[in-house]
């Protein structure tokens, strides 16, 4: 059966990355293009510096002409703290961005692709897994959407389970992976799972940033093998690692040493010490070579500091020794012989994406519903207090009656229950903002379009969070507080209810897209509703306003909302009024207790300057909330398109 399914998927299906990796079987092998050599020649990376007034007025160089050839094997690039090694790596990995970048960085001869980040893994420093998911599962997500469409899930199940034995995590294959409050796997088994998770596509070069950093002395050895064996299978793996014990340091074939963004030695790890001891640095006998590399580092360094003591610094040695011409050499060799090969190597175009859109937005679709369902709290509540708020309200105002005091009541009724359908946005902030980390690492890593992201976030997450508890509310004060009881007045009122809502939460979802702080995200949300409510037309009558300030009305979903909900409810009811029974004297001509005619309910909308004569005036308000959402989704969407996926 496997057989079959792979030789069905041999069939060559030009134009995506499936076609590239078709060339291997999808058994349990490598799947990806085989990269023989990862080359990189004079790289700088000079960053803009910003003063404090936000303009850029110098570049801070990170890294001066480093060069170096890696190949299959553990290549470990090491140096004190701030050397630049996560910068390096980065820069191979093509996740910096381009415009900062001088120099060549090419991978079996050919420029980076632009799907390169897709077909490679990278395994961050700081941990990036769906908390709410088993370590299984988090896997199977990347296997689902990274590896092809075409790939039956059987065949991804296996491959799973392939890196799950292979990175020890059987015993917990099972478990929630939990956070800070849910403790569940440890942190050495919540990096194997992120190695897992780029394991399992099979990546031909898989780069690591401090995979061994909060893993006690036993794990970082037994991790390293694993890596180890994964490069004896052929593939390039380039760690940044910052100061290895000797068992590890012992597994690197190769090494690149850097001290503040400059080359001290590239070359086999075997060479390493033989090469500093030709410089006059020796390694004393039991004495870690890595703790030694950092000692000779940290002390060149020392010295360059002292302006008195001139010399060659270790960087400058390396420039003019025998392992750098050499190195300069091969590199040449190689520039030359891409050269003459350009013109014969035919140029294949592939998808970025492994899968489309549409299995994206099912798959990411499916973890977000995952994880509503398995942390359900925020859900249950808002529909508590929707039913619980709904119930204080509809008993304050309960059964209206159809008197000015009825009519005053009607319209503080429409104003709070405007005003809690704006304000209960303010936890949507979340939304885009909680999981952004974890978005931005997987839109880097090729996991998915930002529009599946973004489409699956909104059927399955917000939207729900939203109609379920206005449907409950909504009902719940419509009935209790005796509004008309027709049934297209009740269906506009919770339309409008839940376009507000929609509308309302494009500011949260907005500034949690844009900003990284999440109190001046609370901040900006609250001010904007704030200054949305001062316009409403209840605390101001918009009439009174100056003719240039009117237009404001336009932008106040309060203004909207309000506007529509009392259409709906006033428009066909008569207001009876009494005359008051005490000394105020407005309307001395009248004696007190006289039933005067009654108000009909269009009165109040004229006298707030609403209009109301045509069909569509009812409608303007859900049409205008309705605008407001979708052009502040559609905003929140460009932002995270936005989103850099370079740093
Ligand atoms: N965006 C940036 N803006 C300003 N300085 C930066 C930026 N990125 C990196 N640097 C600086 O570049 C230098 C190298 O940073 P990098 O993170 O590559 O070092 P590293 O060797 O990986 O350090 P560590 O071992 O602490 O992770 C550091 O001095 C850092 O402060």
């Amino acid at each position: 059966m496997t057989e079959k399914l792979i030789s069905q998927q041999d069939k060559p299906k030009y134009g995506t990355i499936e076609a590239a990796k078709r060339k291997n079987d999808w058994g349990l092998r490598n799947n990806n293009e085989n990269f023989e050599k990862l080359t990189y020649q004079h790289v700088y990376y000079d960053i803009p510096t910003i003063n404090l007034c936000g303009l850029k007025f110098k570049k801070k160089r990170i890294l001066t002409d480093v060069s170096g050839i890696m190949t299959p094997g553990l290549n470990a690039i090491m140096g004190p703290t701030g050397s630049g090694k996560t910068t390096l790596m980065d820069i191979l990995a093509a996740r910096k961005d381009k415009s900062y970048i001088r120099g060549q960085v090419l991978v079996n001869g050919d420029p980076q692709p632009y799907y390169f980040k897709c077909i490679t893994g990278y395994v961050v420093q700081d941990d990036c897994l769906e908390t709410t998911l088993s370590v299984r599962e988090n896997i199977f997500f990347s296997a689902n959407l990274r590896l092809p469409f075409s790939m039956s899930l059987r065949v991804k199940r296996e491959r799973v389970q392939d890196s799950i034995d292979k990175l020890g995590l059987t015993n917990v294959a099972d478990q929630l992976v939990g956070n800070e409050f849910y403790r569940s796997i440890s942190g050495g088994e919540r990096k194997r799972t992120n190695i897992a998770m780029e394991l399992v596509i099979a990546p031909s070069i898989l780069f690591l940033d401090e995979p061994t950093t909060g893993l006690d002395a036993y794990t970082a050895v037994q991790l390293m093998h694993q890596l180890k064996d994964l490069s004896n299978e052929g593939k390039i793996i380039i760690t940044a690692i910052h100061q290895p014990r000797y068992a590890i340091y012992n597994l690197f074939d190769s090494i690149t040493l850097l001290s503040r963004g400059r080359t001290v030695y590239h070359g086999t790890a075997k060479q390493a010490l033989t090469y500093l001891s030709s410089k006059g640095y020796d390694c004393p006998d039991r004495e870690n070579p890595a703790d030694f590399f950092l000692d000779v580092i940290a002390q060149d360094e020392l010295r360059g500091r002292n302006e008195e003591i001139i010399g060659d610094s270790l960087p400058d040695l390396f420039v003019g020794s025998d392992a750098k011409l050499e190195l300069d050499a091969r590199l040449n060799r190689m520039v030359e012989q891409h050269k003459r090969d350009e013109g014969k190597i035919h140029k294949r175009k592939y998808s970025a994406y492994a899968s489309n859109v549409i299995w994206q937005i099912v798959v990411v679709g499916h973890r977000t519903l995952k994880n509503m369902i398995r942390t359900p709290l925020e859900f249950i509540l808002q529909i508590i207090i929707s039913v619980v708020f709904s119930t204080i309200i509809g008993g304050v105002f309960w059964q209206l009656d159809l008197t000015s005091n009825g009519l005053q009541n009607r319209i503080g009724g429409i104003f709070l229950v405007t005003m809690n359908q704006v304000f209960a946005n303010l936890s949507a902030i979340d939304a885009f903002m909680k999981g952004k980390a974890l978005f931005m690492h997987e839109n880097a890593s090729g996991y998915y379009r930002v529009s599946a992201y973004f489409i699956s976030k909104l059927l399955l997450d917000l939207l729900p969070k939203r109609i379920i508890p206005i449907a409950c509310g909504g009902s719940i004060l419509y009935f209790m507080m005796g509004f008309q009881v027709v049934w297209y007045k009740y269906c506009i009122f919770l339309l409008c209810l839940f376009t507000t809502t929609i509308s309302a939460s494009g500011f949260p979802f907005v500034y949690g897209a844009l900003v990284n702080d999440f109190a001046v995200a609370n901040l900006l949300t609250a001010l904007t509703f704030v200054m949305m409510m001062i316009f409403g037309g209840l605390l101001v009558n918009i009439s009174t306003l100056p003719i240039w300030l009117q237009w404001i009305q336009y932008l106040s979903i309060f203004r909207l909302s309000i506007s529509t909900l009392s259409i709906n409810e006033l428009l066909g009811l008569n207001f009876s009024q009494v005359t008051l029974n005490n000394s105020c004297g407005f309307n001395s001509s009248i004696p007190p207790g006289i039933v005067l005619p009654p108000t009909p309910g269009r009165c109040y909308l004229e006298q707030q300057g609403i209009a109301f004569g045509e069909p569509f005036d009812v409608w303007r308000g859900i049409v205008g909330l309705a605008g407001f959402g979708i052009i502040l989704l559609t905003l929140t969407y460009l932002i995270l398109l936005c989103s850099k996926k370079e740093k």
